[in-house]
């Protein structure tokens, strides 16, 4: 299975090894290894229920591994704390909440891992005042996130997310659902942050406007990767209707593959 390669001493922001999780009862990572490289950015693919959002919901803890390891930054998780560099985008789904809120305060909440609960200064109300701009809200910005559309509600989560000027994006299915102008909203803020040095891991079904933004794609299925895909492959992989990651066919056999 092809890995980054990566410069001696060069540690990647994520690293998943022979992660094993359960939801209930049900195993549903079965051995996974996972690693983004410093300046990379990798799609996570598969067939609904392969284990994508399980895989990313362990790296930001809220799925415990029964066994194998979690990385950030090469710290284990269990004593990582600096979740100022990590941005979470989550399934939109998930985070729908009916708490009413603003835009800027949903964005602002997003800062609190940087402000550590201090009070807020001028730096990170600009901040957020950038981040709500990065997405094309800024005249939404006192609205309440109940009146957005779903493409606009994306965006707001990809905002928070961006709050604390993040090193390692991590989005669940961010293109979901989102109307093609939000795609490009998203396709144009990962290219600015990944110019910046951020590095990314997106759970995607479609690579849609982020195609030329993705170094490697990682395929799952169920709960075990199943290929690593490079730049040129990855493109071709959602594709070709004999290994698209909706389908539970069997495994790829084109010659995509090495
Ligand atoms: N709370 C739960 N209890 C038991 N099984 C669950 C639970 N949540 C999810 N599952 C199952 O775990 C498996 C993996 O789910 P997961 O959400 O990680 O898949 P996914 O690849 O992200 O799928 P999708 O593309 O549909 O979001 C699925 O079969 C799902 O039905």
């Amino acid at each position: 299975m092809s890995q980054p390669v990566t410069a001696a001493g060069d540690v990647p922001v994520v690293r998943l090894g022979d992660a094993h999780a359960a939801l209930g009862t049900r195993p549903v990572l079965r051995g996974i290894d996972l690693t983004v490289a410093r300046g990379e950015v990798v799609a996570l693919l598969g067939a609904n229920g392969s284990g994508k959002s399980t895989a990313v919901r362990s790296l930001v803890g809220q799925v415990p591994l029964t066994s194998g390891t979690v990385e950030l930054f090469g710290t284990p998780l269990r004593r990582f704390g600096d979740w100022g560099r990590v941005g979470y985008v989550p399934q939109r789904s998930t985070a729908a909440s009916g708490v009413p809120a603003t835009v800027r305060e949903v964005v602002t909440s997003g800062r609190l891992s940087r402000s550590r609960l201090r009070p807020l200064t001028g730096r990170d109300r600009a901040a957020v005042d950038r981040a709500i701009e990065q997405v094309g809200l800024a005249d939404r910005a006192r609205d309440s996130v109940a009146r957005l559309s779903g493409g606009q509600h994306q965006r707001v989560l990809i905002a928070r997310a961006l709050a604390a000027g993040p090193e390692l994006l991590i989005m669940d299915e961010p293109l979901a659902g989102v109307d093609l102008a939000s795609q490009q909203v998203l396709a144009d803020v990962l290219r600015e942050q990944v110019a910046a040095g951020a590095s990314a891991l997106v759970v995607l079904h479609e690579l849609g406007p982020l195609e030329t933004l993705i170094d490697r794609s990682v395929l799952l299925r169920d709960g075990v990767v199943e290929h690593v895909y490079d730049r040129t492959e990855s493109a071709a992989v959602v594709h070709d209707p004999t290994c698209h990651p909706h389908d539970a066919a069997p495994a790829p056999t084109t010659g995509l593959l090495t």
